[in-house]
């Protein structure tokens, strides 16, 4: 679908310029009106000290700032002002499904990103050939434990799946970080094939080697977040031999400029001495920095919004890729396997059960361990898979423009479907053995509704480990939010404190506490029809039926229906909770608020100037002074609505 929309953001620029880029958290500089430019063909890098601004600016640049920075300054896309630059942003960490091969994994970004129509085969094989990535087409991308393409080829694919949709700009944090010099150089090749083919590409680069850093053609060299020196590469030497530092023989060009423009914070005057330098090297800049002609007026252009999303075909595509990956993670379902089956044989091995007095205790304490035991595997092994996954998806959800690359809907469906066999599988294993084994039951009947019940059991756990996943910020977080969580459920399973006993407050806790229905259902089951042994003592009090034990723990009332219909009811409410969480999971990003009005060197908001325009004339001219004087004698060199505001200018 086409729709008009307003050009706030360049969507196919080629050269990008910014003047007075700043960027402030609460009372701290980190960008500090930073200008230069980068232009189509181009390769340009961003470098400095650790902490000097080279993340923050391309962000800014590309408009993935973090939401708590105040960003202003002016930004234009072949001469637009823009608030961000449309382009595609290669992260420095980047993850993948790691069983799916290089192929794989563009075929999917392209199938998604490109719809139907795409001859996506081609596409994918000339992304391959552009990347360097054609030998590695067919090996599977791998991560940290599980062998697959190098890191270098990692790299590249990152930057390939971001060409799939041909984005004219692309901003790259840190590439060639982690990389030896080798696969640095060839990701370094790639992007410059991609330049070659007029592509605006801006990296910012930590420590390149001297071959990486001869590849590129033009540098912003940040330090404190100011500008140190912007020009092509090849004039960097002469300038700084210019002000008075030259570059000693022995040391390499981008080694020298990053510690010329490092601050040495040995003692008050090697500090003192390397913050004049900083100055000079500054002023330098900012002298060669040329003002921006007026902006070409923001044109009404037709825009496309991406493919028409097709949920049945998302569906079905999200699902193959799923699948492939519960099927190949072969040594993982292995070791899932293994885990069952060693749990059944202790069990097993353990409880030899029979329909004497003593064997009632057992039974409840053999059911409780198979519910606990189900709920803890479950929700472990989802929530340390989840949170990483949860990063590819909503990478692949936050569009660069239109709309995300498939829905939460389809998303969710697609994982539940591949991973429900396994779950089931894995849970009929266990009941499977321990069974027979420790003489459960003894009916088909009974020995078929343990197994629905613990797979039941085994699906909701999995359910809530999803939720947990999804709400927590990272694989640490939701591990440490595991513990208490089936602490508590295992707490309200029905038989480690009465109903009476719980404080009024958490009454409501044993009902979704998934061990309780779990652990009750299995109870029901287990006792229904059974007749017990009296103990041979005399005046030892009995249990003769498995309605007087399910009376002991208050599950007369209970039925193997209530107990499957809350469990239900748990996991149904956990989906939708996981469904909510991702479908509103968007990185939120900061706005750049645009200062076009340059003024004796400060410069203005749109906003800020929006205000000053609705004080009346005569007294306008007296405000703007007295503003601008102001920020003169507080070091700011740009006015925001905040400053503005802060001054409280009187009418
Ligand atoms: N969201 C934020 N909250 C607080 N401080 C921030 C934030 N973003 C950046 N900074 C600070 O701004 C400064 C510049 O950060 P930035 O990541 O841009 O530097 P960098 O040059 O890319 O560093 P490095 O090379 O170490 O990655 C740092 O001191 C950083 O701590």
């Amino acid at each position: 679908m086409l729709k008009l929309v307003l050009c706030a953001a360049a969507s196919a620029s080629a050269t990008i310029e910014w003047r007075g880029i700043t960027a402030t958290i609460k009372d701290r500089s980190i960008l500090r009106a930073v200008g230069g430019q980068a232009k189509a063909g181009r390769l340009h890098a961003i470098m400095g000290p650790s902490g000097s601004g080279k993340t923050s600016l391309l962000s800014a640049l590309s408009g993935t700032c973090d939401r708590r920075l105040k960003l202003s300054g002016d930004l234009r896309a072949d001469g637009v002002a823009v608030d961000k630059v449309e382009g595609a942003y290669v992260r420095q960490q980047d993850v993948f499904y790691p069983y799916l091969t290089v192929r794989e994994t563009l075929t999917f970004a392209a199938t998604l990103r490109l719809g139907p129509d795409a001859d996506v085969p081609t596409i994918v094989d000339s992304i391959l050939m552009k990347t360097g990535l054609a030998k590695a087409a067919d090996t599977i991308v791998g991560d940290d434990k599980i062998r697959g393409v190098s890191g270098g080829e990692r790299k590249r694919l990152a930057i390939a799946c971001e060409l799939v949709d041909d984005p004219d700009v692309l901003f790259l944090d840190e590439p060639t970080s982690g990389l030896d010099s080798f696969a640095a150089q060839r990701v370094v090749a790639s992007l410059r094939t991609l330049c070659d083919a007029g592509k605006t590409v801006v990296c910012v680069i930590h420590q390149p080697s001297g071959g990486v850093f001869a590849a590129f053609d033009d540098l912003t060299l940040l330090s404190e977040g100011e500008c140190m020196y912007h020009g092509p590469i090849c004039d960097l030497d002469a300038r700084l031999r210019k002000e008075g530092f030259p570059r000693p023989r022995t040391a390499a060009p981008a080694e020298h400029a990053v510690e010329t423009v490092s601050v040495n914070y040995g003692s008050p005057e090697t500090e003192a001495s390397s913050r004049e330098v900083l100055a000079k090297l500054s002023d330098a800049c900012k002298k060669a920095e040329r003002p921006l002609p007026a902006a070409t007026p923001a044109k009404t252009k037709a825009t496309a919004k991406g493919p028409r999303r097709r949920p049945l075909a998302e569906l079905r595509l999200l699902y193959q890729r799923a699948r492939r990956d519960v099927s190949r993670a072969k040594a993982a379902t292995a070791i899932k396997a293994a885990q069952q089956v060693m749990t059944a044989l202790i069990y097993g091995g353990i409880y030899d059960l029979d329909d004497s007095q003593r064997s009632i205790q057992d039974r409840f304490g053999l059911l409780s361990l198979c519910v606990i035991g189900a709920t803890n595997l479950a929700i472990a092994s989802t929530i340390r898979a989840f949170p990483k996954e949860k990063t590819i998806v909503q990478r692949e959800r936050s569009p660069r423009s239109g709309r995300p690359m498939y829905g939460a809907l389809p998303y969710l469906f697609s994982k539940v479907a591949a991973e429900l066999p396994l779950s089931v599988g894995l849970s009929c294993l266990f009941g499977g053995i321990l069974y027979p084994l420790a003489k459960l039951g003894r009916t088909t009947r009974k020995f078929r509704r343990f197994l629905g019940l613990t797979a039941l059991n085994s699906v909701a756990a999995s359910a809530l480990g999803l939720l947990v996943g999804a709400v927590a910020p990272s694989t640490d977080a939701a591990l440490a939010m595991f513990p208490p969580i089936i602490v508590l459920m295992i707490i309200f399973n029905g038989s480690n404190i009465s109903d009476e006993s719980t404080p009024k407050p958490i009454k409501f806790l044993p009902k979704l506490s998934l061990v309780r229905w779990g652990f009750e259902g299995l109870a029901v089951n287990e006792f229904e029809g059974l007749e017990f042994k009296p103990f041979t003592q005399i005046g030892r009090p009995s249990l003769k039926t498995g309605a007087d034990a399910l009376t002991r723990l208050s599950f007369e009332d209970s039925t193997i229906k209530r107990t499957a219909v809350a469990q239900g009811a748990i996991l149904g409410a956990c989906y939708f909770q996981t469904y909510r969480v991702l479908k509103n999971a968007r990185p939120r990003y900061a706005t750049l608020k645009r200062a076009t009005v340059v003024d004796d060197g400060i410069r203005w908001t749109a906003d800020a100037e929006a205000r000053l325009q609705k004080i009346p004339g005569f007294v306008r001219g007296r405000v703007r002074g007295a503003a601008e004087k102001y920020a003169r004698e507080n070091g700011i060199t740009t006015i925001t609505d905040e400053v503005f505001v802060a001054l409280k200018p009187k009418k």
